[in-house]
Order: C-alpha cells, then structure tokens, then sequence
C-alpha cells in the first residue's frame, strides 16, 4: 500500500473552473475538490484511479503515482487564450476565469478495462505564474529522478508480420507518445527476415541505449533476443554456443508492440495486446524478468525460445500455416483445424530433469502476476543455483539419476516457459506457469482420439482444466530432451528406412485422405514461431535471461478503504 509520504508541494489551485487542493509527494501526485467535502468513491480502485476511461469527475478526489505521471506541459498563454505545447489553440482561460494566469497539464497512466492502460490528463491553473513554474519544475524533477525510465531507445519494427500494420502502428500509436515524455528513438524498418537479429549482433551502438522497441509478433521478438543474448555474451566474454557455461544476463530491456498474428508474449506478460498499453509500460520504466531457454542438437546450438516449445500438433501447425502468410492471422485457425482432422501422432523418447526446490506447480490455481512472489523466490533460488553452476551439471548428468524417461505416442509435447495466454486462449498453454521462475512446463499429450483431443483444445478457452484427462500429463522441469523414435539407434534406423519408405508411399496415397490414420515420422518442433531444422533436442531453461519493459499482468483492483489515499 503507498502512502502520500512527505508532502513537496501544496497549493490551491484550480481544474476546470473547480478549487482543488494539489499535493506532490515523492509518490503520489492527489487533487482533491475544495468547495465540497472529499467524496471517497468506492468503486475507484487504490491511488483513486479511475477504472474506466473518463474524463476526470470534478467531484472525486483523484491521485496518481509518480510513477505512472508520463510527462508535464505548460500551457502557454497567448493573446488572452492559451496554446498548447503542441500548436492546438483552447480558450481555457475563459473557460476558468479570468484570474487564471498559468496552467499545466499533468498526462498520466490510466487504467482500462482488460489490463489496457491510456494516457489521460489533466490541466491545473494557477492564480500565480511562478506557483505555475514551481509545479511544473517540481514534477520534471521527480520524473528525471526516476533512473527506471529509458530515455533513448532503439526500435526495430518489421513492416511484414500480422496484418502488415507494424509502422503504422508505431508511427500512430507510440511514436507520438515517446515524443511527449521525451524518449528519443532511433528507428528501423526491416528489410528483410533477420535484419534486426544481425543488426543487433554486429552493427547496433548499444552502449547509446536504456532498450531496445520490438514492433512485430513473436518471431519478430526471438529475432531480437537472437540478436541482444548472442552480443551480451561476445561482450562478456562467454561462448553463446556452449551447453557448459552459464549465460550472462541481457542489461537493456526489450518492449513489445503486438503487430505480429499471436503476440503472446507481450499477452501473457502485459495481459493485453494493445500499441497504446504497451508504450506506457516502456515510458513508466517497468522492468519484468523472463526465462529463456536454448536449444541445442547434439551439442549444437540451434535457438532460444520464451514461450512455446512444441512438437507435433503446433509444429505441423506453424509448418502449414508458413506456406499461408497471404492469409493474415487467420492462417493460424486455418491450419489449426486441418491439423486437427488430420490426427498425426509421432512416436518418440522424452527425457526431464523435475525442477526441484521450487514453489510451484502446472496445476497451481495461483497465477503469475505482477510483483510474483514464485518468480521472486525461485529466481533467488536459480541464482543461487547458478553461483555452483558446475556442480550442478555434473548433477544434472545421468548417473545422478534425476532425469525421468517417458517413451510413447504423442499428439504433441510442448513446453510452455510462460503461460502462452494470448487471444486464442486468455489462459493460454499453461495457465499457472511463471514468466520468471527458471522452469518450464512440458505437456505430454499421448495419442487419444479426436473427441478427446478436442476436449482437450476446448478446455484452454474455457475455466475446465485442460490437464485433467488420463492422456495428458505436465511436469515443471528445467531441462528436458525429446528423441524422435527413428533416431534412437542403428536398428531402429534400419528399421526406419524400410518403415519410412513405406510411409512415404502412403504419405503420398494419403494426402488427400487425411483420416486414414497413416502418419509420417517426424513432425518439426514449433519455437517460438520458427521451424526447427532438427527433431532430437535438448532443452535447457536459463532463469530471468532477458528483462521487458513490462511488470507482468496486473491483480484486477482490490476495493480497500485504507489503501484509498484520498481517505486518509
Ligand atoms: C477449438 C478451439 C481450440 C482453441 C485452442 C487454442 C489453443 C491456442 C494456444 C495458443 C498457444 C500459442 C503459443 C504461441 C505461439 C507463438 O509463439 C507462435 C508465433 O506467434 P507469431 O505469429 O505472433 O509470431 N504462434 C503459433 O505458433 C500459433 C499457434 C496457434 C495455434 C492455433 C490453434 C488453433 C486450433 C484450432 C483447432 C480447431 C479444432 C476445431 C474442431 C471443430
Ligand atoms: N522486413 C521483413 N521482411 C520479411 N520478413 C521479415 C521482415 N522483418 C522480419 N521478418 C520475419 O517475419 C517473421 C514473422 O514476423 P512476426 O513479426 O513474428 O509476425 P507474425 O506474428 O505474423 O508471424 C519473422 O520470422 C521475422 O524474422
Ligand atoms: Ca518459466
């Protein structure tokens, strides 16, 4: 709960032709109404701020954090009307009297419905110029306090992902709110897939930059933390392909702007997909820590991934949705129902480390949310972890006899890093799984029938849990392998040859009879939105690699009277 604290300032000053009483504290910045007694209004959440978007209630008392004040304008007077910093002209000195003098107008988060947050404002006169100045100078200086804030940042926008609207968006939506808290940019468009990633690897003067804007869906995303976690470790001195060293942590933090077709990261860490939203969280310095895992093959580094690694249902999915970019998102529900009747299933060897001595479980009614005190406690854990990272692999081996084997017929494995909640699924893949908690949650799905598996698929859009069902099973884990049955030894792969020539045929008999039930061997493993050129891989989650300006989905707004500023 955040009390007013030392007051800086105090005046009488006037909101649209109303007395209030204004206050500044390091923390909060409150104006109550004069005339009339304080009105406490039950339905305004902590901090009195407004729960729906309105224009500000002369009546109620209203406050906002300092940090979430975006920036302060002085209204210049002109000719006995007032101009805005901006060039539109407002007569508000007839509006508010003719003693008016000075006005500031405070722009500041506010909250939405469904976690969207808009830049609201208010406008103050003052009877005094130099009381004017004051507030004004006074908020500046708090705001330039706040060492959180980034004040120069590098965007990279790909103008090809989702709908296509990526610039537009940016140049809409968040350039002009950069301008007015006065964060500086350095744009580029891509040109071509993986120009961000190589930008960032070899050319980008990071040293100029508090972070890095990505403008794009999840593919545009894993290009950029290709880019930032491959140059962190060449600039300290790690090697970013090997299985054996701990990797360093990204200093600059990434912000998301949803212009891709899934964006779920920027979902399941914000809680919505909205330009507007996310460029608020960049603006007020918000810091979340993430997971990321590496994949390797055979010792071979091959990507990254955040937050869906999954063979089978989603690989085949990604895989025939690539050829289908004309149509848009929709490509997505497309192949998803095709992928759906055709009911491959592949046949392999999954292999997990059970994340130990850790809170927290899949099926935890408990969510990640803002300030997650499971993120808090098993990232000390991990770092703690990390300091003897050499003993643990020596643990981590084998023979310590740790790892436990699965060998069947799956529709899918998925490893979900972060819930995967996005607008298909607002729960996502795995709803209680954490965004910082150095583990990842693998969900076996074992052949079944359709019924089933379309139970299955409808319990992520409903309250019903989508792993009460004999054929699933999920385990939190912090490193995992999955071994395509065919490439499990030199008989099999005999075996295979014979096996995957008939296949073959049949593939091409079956092609157009999707419900024969004739399967080919391997699917293609789904990370992050990419294809993976290799089945067998081993999996390893680095806990809170990379930051985002982001502070996790906040708690709806708990109706508290003493939390209520305005009350005391
Ligand atoms: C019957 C309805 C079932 C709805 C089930 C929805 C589950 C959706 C879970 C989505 C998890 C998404 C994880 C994120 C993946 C992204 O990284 C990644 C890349 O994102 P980007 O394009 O922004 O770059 N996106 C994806 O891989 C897309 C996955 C989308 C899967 C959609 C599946 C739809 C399934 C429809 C089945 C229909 C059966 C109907 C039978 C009558
Ligand atoms: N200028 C570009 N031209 C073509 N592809 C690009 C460009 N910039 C980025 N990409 C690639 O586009 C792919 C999809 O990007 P993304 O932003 O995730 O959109 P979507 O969510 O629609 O898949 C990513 O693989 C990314 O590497
Ligand atoms: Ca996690």
């Amino acid at each position: 709960m955040e009390r007013p604290g030392r007051l800086l300032l105090q005046s009488e000053l006037r909101v649209r032709n109303a007395a209030y009483d204004v206050s500044l504290s390091r923390s909060l910045l409150i104006w109550k109404r004069r005339t009339s007694s304080p009105v406490y209004h039950p339905f305004r959440p902590r901090f009195c701020v407004p729960l729906f978007p309105r224009r500000p209630d002369p009546g109620v008392c209203h406050s906002v954090p300092v940090s979430e004040i975006i920036s302060v304008r002085e209204e210049e007077e002109e000719n006995g009307s007032r101009q805005r910093d901006d060039g539109s002209w407002k007569k508000i000195r007839e509006r508010e009297g003719k003693d008016c003098r000075q006005a500031f107008t405070v722009l500041y988060v506010e909250r939405c419905r469904q976690h969207r947050w808009r830049c609201a404002e208010v406008t103050f006169t003052c009877s005094d110029e130099a009381v004017c100045q004051h507030w004004v100078s006074s908020i500046r200086e708090q705001l330039a306090s706040n060492t959180s804030r980034p004040k120069h940042l590098l965007v990279y926008i790909n103008p090809y992902g989702g709908k296509r609207q990526g610039k537009r968006i940016y140049e809409q939506k968040v350039a002009p709110l950069f301008t007015q808290a006065g964060i500086s940019t350095s744009v580029i468009v891509t040109e071509y897939a993986n120009h961000a990633r190589d930008h960032l690897k070899m050319e980008a003067e990071l040293k100029k930059f508090d972070g890095v804007v990505c403008v794009g869906g999840d593919g545009m995303f894993s290009e950029i933390i290709h880019g930032l976690i491959w140059r962190t470790q060449i600039d300290c001195g790690v090697d970013p392909n090997s299985t054996e060293e701990a990797l360093s942590p990204c200093s600059l933090r990434i912000g998301i702007i949803p212009a891709g077709s899934t964006d779920c990261i920027c979902f399941a860490s914000v809680g919505t997909n909205d330009p507007v939203t996310s460029a608020l969280h960049i603006i007020v310095g918000d810091s979340q820590p993430l997971d990321v895992c590496s994949v390797h093959h055979n010792n071979m580094f091959l990507r990254y991934s955040v937050s869906l690694l999954g063979y089978g249902f989603y690989g085949d999915v990604l895989s025939d949705s690539e050829r289908k970019r004309w149509m848009g998102p929709a490509r997505y529900d497309f192949s998803g129902l095709k992928m759906f009747l055709t009911h491959h299933y592949y046949e392999g060897t999954v292999s997990y480390l059970p994340a130990k001595g850790i809170i927290g479980t899949p099926r935890d009614a408990t969510r990640c949310r803002s300030g997650c005190v499971i993120c808090q406690h098993n990232g000390q854990l991990n770092s703690e972890r990390s300091e003897k990272y050499e003993m643990d692999e020596a643990s981590d081996s084998e023979s310590s006899g740790e790892w436990r084997t699965i060998r069947g017929k799956f529709l899918a494995i998925n490893a979900a890093s972060m819930s995967c909640a996005c607008p298909r699924s607002p729960k996502g893949l795995s709803p209680a799984a954490h965004l910082a908690d150095g583990t990842t949650d693998l969900i076996l799905v074992r052949k079944c029938s359709r019924f089933n598996f379309l139970r299955h698929l409808l319990r992520h859009t409903s309250k019903d849990d989508q792993f009460d069902l004999t054929f699933i099973e999920v385990h939190r884990v912090r490193r995992f392998r999955f071994m395509p049955r065919h490439c499990q030894s030199d008989s099999d792969l005999e075996l295979d040859l014979h096996e995957n020539s008939k296949r073959q045929i049949f593939s091409q008999i079956c092609k157009d009879h999707p419900a024969c039930g004739c399967a080919p061997a391997y699917s293609s493993w789904n990370c992050d939105g990419e294809i993976l050129t290799h089945t067998a891989i081993d999996v390893r989650v680095h806990g809170q690699l990379i930051k985002l300006f982001a502070r996790g989905i906040e708690e709806l707004p708990v109706f508290e009277d003493l939390s209520n500023p305005c009350a005391i």
